[in-house]
């Protein structure tokens, strides 16, 4: 039995401000860096000693991989960076606010934008600087890697090579794994591990902070998987991610 560990980052200044982020390189909240620490305190009170960590180019998600890691002492581990786990690019609607928008456009437009398996958001433009194109960080990526927008079949499709390419063969050595990313490129690797349906997915909403357990098979089939903490609190912060797209 192979056990891994995801890990949404903390809260962002922008999940604070409720703006569409995607690829934009927010840091952390002071409550999101509480967040983190907790979640180190408790992976190791739990007894977790991980042996190699994979996350984003993006620093909410690697700020709280660190944080993570110097509580379990463990800032001496070797830690790969990826593209392919950041968040998933919010198009044109990066920057805007979620409840705003929910006013603008409604809740149910908001909803398929946010949710929705295949329908991605409104794409940027060429030339718009939101593209990345030219950021150093992302100098290993072709021309056609750049995202104008994705839904998170999108998200999917850039994660999983990763996944079946990297990752997994980490797990099969035995080694312990954490993956520090986003709660779309979470949701998309969830979506793949439990096979959940492009219907089901929609409802499925990953809170900042929280470490949840994939305790895997020789196959890397789930066996089963759960947060770890005080889960009314992490029933409560699912919730409340799904309501970031209502209208005050
Ligand atoms: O804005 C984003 O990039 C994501 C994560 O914060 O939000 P959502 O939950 O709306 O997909």
């Amino acid at each position: 039995m192979y056990k891994l560990v995801l890990l949404r980052h903390g809260e962002s200044t922008w999940n604070k401000e409720n703006r569409f982020t995607g690829w934009t390189d927010v840091d952390l909240t002071e409550k999101g860096v509480s967040e983190a620490h907790a979640a180190g305190q408790l992976l190791k009170k739990e007894g977790y000693a991980f042996d190699v960590a994979y996350t984003s180019m993006l620093k909410r998600a690697i700020r709280t991989l660190w944080i993570v890691l110097d509580e379990m002492d463990r800032m001496w581990l070797p830690i790969e960076h990826s593209w392919r786990l950041n968040e998933r690019h919010y198009g044109a609607l990066q920057g805007l606010n979620k409840s705003e928008t929910a006013a603008k456009f409604g809740e149910d437009q908001v909803k398929i934008w946010r949710r929705a398996y295949d329908t991605p958001p409104p794409a940027l433009e060429n030339g718009d600087p939101r593209l990345e194109v030219g950021n150093p960080r992302y100098a290993g990526l072709s021309a056609t890697d750049f995202p104008h927008t994705e839904c998170l079949k999108d998200t999917v499709a850039r994660f999983l090579p990763y996944w079946h390419g990297t990752i997994a063969p980490m797990v099969r050595t035995g080694k312990s794994v954490i993956v520090a990313a986003h709660g779309n490129s979470l949701r998309a690797l969830i979506k793949y591990l439990d096979n959940i349906s492009d219907a089901d997915i929609v409802n499925l909403n990953v809170p900042t902070g929280q470490p949840l357990v994939y305790e895997l098979d020789a196959d890397l089939r789930p066996i089963k998987s759960y947060y770890l903490g005080d889960q009314e609190a992490i029933k409560a912060a699912m919730e409340a991610v799904a309501n970031q797209g209502k209208a005050k």
